[in-house]
């Protein structure tokens, strides 16, 4: 069945190939030799007992499900503003085709702000692992929905091995449970189905209590509302990760935990 997931991981294959092309694996690991160490993503949205819940502010221009969301998007200036409003991460989109993302987005947000950064993208190989870390990045997104299932336990070994910390992204009970075979350690529970984009809340609810402590847990997409936010830090989340919300006043008036 074609899924707007099916088709974005299509277009995405013809991409990974022409950058396999431009640069072998040999090339990437002399260069990430060379780079200095990541930021700590883990530590900084591991909540503590009694603590309020931490934001990843995503950077996000654009989604396909709801077109163009700024019109004028300057990355650093929005970066800068929701790490005054107590950002704990970021999340910077870098896929061009359905989000209008970039490498250099990431790449300026990155070197330019102290807190850690995700790489939010569609990852379905190695080679966009390695770029991630060459571009900046702290962390990376692994969709299992995206993935063969053995790809995600090498995918997450091969970035650990980067130092890059892993946000696995799963939707139901089933990528749940092989998120945790494959030794995830922090979770995110997207609340909108890549396949069609309907969203439900409940999603993040209902996986919530399947996670084992000591999990750091992310309630994704969809958030809008302090009611939302307040609704995840009480199903006891660590975070979660909010690109749109962040647009609409009520929570840029939020008293997000501050750094
Ligand atoms: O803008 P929202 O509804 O707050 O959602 C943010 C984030 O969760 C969403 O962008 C997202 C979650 N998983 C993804 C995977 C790929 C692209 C985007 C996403």
């Amino acid at each position: 069945m074609t899924t707007y997931l099916t088709r974005i991981l299509e277009f995405k294959a013809g991409e990974v190939r022409d950058l396999k092309q431009r640069s072998p694996e040999r090339l990437y690991r002399e260069k990430v030799a060379e780079l200095p160490p990541v930021r700590d993503f883990y530590g900084a949205l591991r909540r503590a007992p009694e603590s309020p819940i931490n934001l990843i502010a995503e950077v996000k221009k654009a989604s396909p499900s709801r077109g163009i969301l700024v019109e004028d998007f300057h990355p650093l200036d929005i970066a800068r503003r929701y790490a005054e409003l107590g950002a704990s991460a970021f999340s910077v989109l870098t896929d061009r085709e359905f989000f209008q993302g970039s490498n250099d987005y990431l790449q300026l947000v990155a070197s330019s702000c102290d807190i850690p950064v995700l790489r939010k993208d569609f990852i379905i190989d190695e080679s966009q692992i390695f770029e991630a870390r060459l571009i900046g990045a702290d962390a990376i997104l692994l969709i299992v929905a995206a993935l063969e299932p053995a790809q995600l336990g090498e995918y997450l070994s091969l970035a650990h091995e980067l130092g890059l910390a892993v946000l696995v992204e799963v939707h139901d009970e089933h990528e749940l449970e092989h998120a945790l075979e494959q030794g995830s350690r922090m979770i995110g529970v997207n609340n909108r189905d890549l396949r069609d984009f309907t969203f439900s809340l409940d999603t993040s609810l209902r996986l919530r209590p399947k996670m084992p402590s000591g999990i750091i847990a992310v309630a994704e997409s969809g958030l809008k509302r302090s009611s939302d936010v307040m609704m995840m830090q009480e199903a006891s989340f660590d975070a979660v990760l909010i690109g749109e919300g962040l647009l609409g006043e009520e929570l840029q008036g939020f008293t997000w935990k501050r750094i």
